[in-house]
Parts: structure tokens; sequence; C-alpha cells
């Protein structure tokens, strides 16, 4: 595990820190990317590059445009204008379920696992890439029947892998938060994608399940799939990133390793500017201190002499 971190680290290792930094192997690469709600710009980004084989971290305060810019790359929303794209194929205008089957994934921060459908169903639809609830419903029973045996053997895999085996026959609903969570994310490795993204895959999960996400995600990386994620918890972004790129009212304002971006004044900026109430306000807050004492001490040595 370690070696694969530095080999993931190492391949970074000349990306300069500027927003949009090129990087060595792109997976996806996109650029003038915007989109506007009303008058408001949710998404400005100029250029944007995440790298193949390693985990890229997305933060930003609330409203930043995170989750509007993976609705974006994935197909679920249109832009105003912007191009991008997926292993060196452009994506725009591609539906999301094509998306998926090009092999780029992705999961919502508020999980959609079909709640009326049980775990192995939910695992099984899976394998059609990612439609509307409407269609699952239609199309569940010929993809059922059709696809039968060989979308059953790999849900029954993934189910093993991710502990939901025993759940098999569980109705979806009856999960708790941080079990849904991890049924989307074995859900969304049934069309065995090269890119996985992860919208704050932690949000409303139980300390004992954070673990063992964590440990899910960076064995995704390790058996050299891309992942990227949306994350406020700062202990994952920092435990689990080779990359961290930060948004801030829809541009990309700093991107570098977790310790690079967490000392960057751009980033404490950023946060701090919107009074956000996540946990780098504590990082901040905490170095914030630390300073404010290091001037009131050098004051007060100044007053003594
Ligand atoms: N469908 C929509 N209609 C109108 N405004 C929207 C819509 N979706 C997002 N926005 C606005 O766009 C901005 C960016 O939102 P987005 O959800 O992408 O931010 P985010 O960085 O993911 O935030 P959070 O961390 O809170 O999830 C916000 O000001 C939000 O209110």
């Amino acid at each position: 595990m370690a070696a694969e971190l530095s080999e993931a680290r190492a391949a970074l290792a000349g990306v300069s820190n500027e927003p949009g930094a090129p990087k060595p192997d792109p997976i996806v690469k996109g650029s003038n990317i915007t989109r506007t709600f009303g008058g408001l710009k949710a998404v400005d980004v100029e250029h944007i590059e995440i790298q193949r084989g390693v985990i890229t971290a997305l933060i930003g305060p609330n409203g930043a445009g995170k989750t509007t810019l993976f609705n974006l790359l994935t197909g679920f929303d249109e832009p105003d204008e912007g191009d991008w794209s997926f292993n060196g194929k452009s994506l725009a205008n591609v539906p999301a379920y094509k998306v998926a089957r090009r092999g780029m994934v992705r999961t919502f921060q508020l999980t959609k696992v079909l709640s009326k459908l049980t775990v192995i169903e939910n695992m099984r639809l899976g394998a059609t890439g990612q439609r509307g609830e409407k269609f699952f419903s239609a199309a569940f029973k010929s993809l059922w029947s059709a696809q039968e045996d060989a979308n059953t053997v790999r849900a029954d895999d993934l189910l093993a892998r991710f502990k939901l085996d025993a759940k098999r026959e569980d109705f979806a609903g009856s999960l708790s938060g941080g079990q849904r969570k991890l049924l989307e994310m074995a859900r969304a490795l049934m069309v065995d994608p090269e890119l996985i993204m992860l919208d704050e895959p932690m949000a409303g999960v139980n300390p004992a399940l954070k673990q063992s996400l964590l440990g899910h995600v960076k064995s995704l990386r390790d058996e050299g799939r891309t992942v990227l994620f949306v994350e406020h918890d700062m202990d994952m972004v920092r435990d689990i990133s080779d990359w961290v790129i930060v948004m801030a009212q829809g541009q990309i304002v700093a991107e570098g390793t977790p310790q690079s971006v967490m000392a960057d004044q751009r980033v404490i900026d950023a946060y701090l500017g919107a009074h956000h109430d996540t946990d780098i306000t504590e990082i901040d807050a905490a170095d914030l201190e630390a300073e404010a004492e290091a001037e009131l001490d050098a004051e007060a040595e100044e007053n003594k002499s």
C-alpha cells in the first residue's frame, strides 16, 4: 500500500501548484466550463486536469460549485459552455448513462439507492449505468433476465467485498446512512469504472464505518482506478488524497498535495472568507491562534526590553 501511495504521489511530483496545472497523465481534461443559475456563476472553471490512477480531493466552501462541476462532468447537467474529455474523447453533450458506460461513474451527496428494491436488485441495476429511477423500474425485469448470471456474480462479489452480503435480500431503505454509501459505491463498481467520483462519501457516516470507507476508497486506487471525491471532512482529505483541488466561487483557486494546500493562504482565505463551518476552520483557527499568541509573545518581549 505504502509503495502504491508513493507511486501515486511520485507521478505528481513535478506538477505545479497553480490552478488548472497540467498533469503528466490526465484521465480528465476540461476547459472554459461555465454554468450559471440566474445571475449566479456556479461554475467558472478555466482549466482542470485530473491525474490518472491517483486520489484527487475536490474541496471548497459550501456553494463553491463542486457538486455542480460533478454534475456537468458526468452528464447530469449541461454547461453554458465548455468542453471536457475523458480518456481523450470529448464528453460534452454525452448523457449520464453513456458517460458511466465509458468508465466514469459518480455517486451522490444524498445517496440514490432505490429504497424499495433490495440490495441485490440495486446492484444488478448498477450494471446499466446511471439512468433515472423510471428507467430502472421499467427496464428492471428484462435486464434481470437477459444478464442475470454475469451481473449477479459480479454483484455478489462486490457485496462481499463491501461486507453487505448479509444484507443481500434486505430493502435498501432499511440500511443505515453509511451502509447506503457503501452500497452506492459498490453499485458504481458494477460497470467496472476507470474513474469513480464520490460526492461527500463521509457525510452521514458513523465513525465505525468511516475507517472501512476510507479503506475502500484507497483500495479503489490501489487496484488501478482513478478517484475524485468532494469532501468537507478534512481528516479524510489529509488521510487519503494524493492531490487536492480547491474551488471557491465557481473557480479553481489552488491545487497541490494535501500538506501544501492546507498551508496555502489562498485556501485559508477561500474558506474563511465564506464563513464556512467545516473542519478546516478548526485547523486554520488553531494556526491563527498560534500566530496571534506568537505576536503577543513578541510584543511582550518588546515591552520588556
Ligand atoms: N439547480 C440549481 N438552481 C439554482 N442554483 C443552484 C442549483 N444548483 C446549485 N446552485 C447554486 O450554485 C452554487 C454552487 O452550488 P454547488 O452545490 O455546486 O456547491 P458545492 O460546492 O457543491 O456546495 P456544498 O459543499 O454545500 O455541497 C450555489 O450557490 C448553489 O446555490
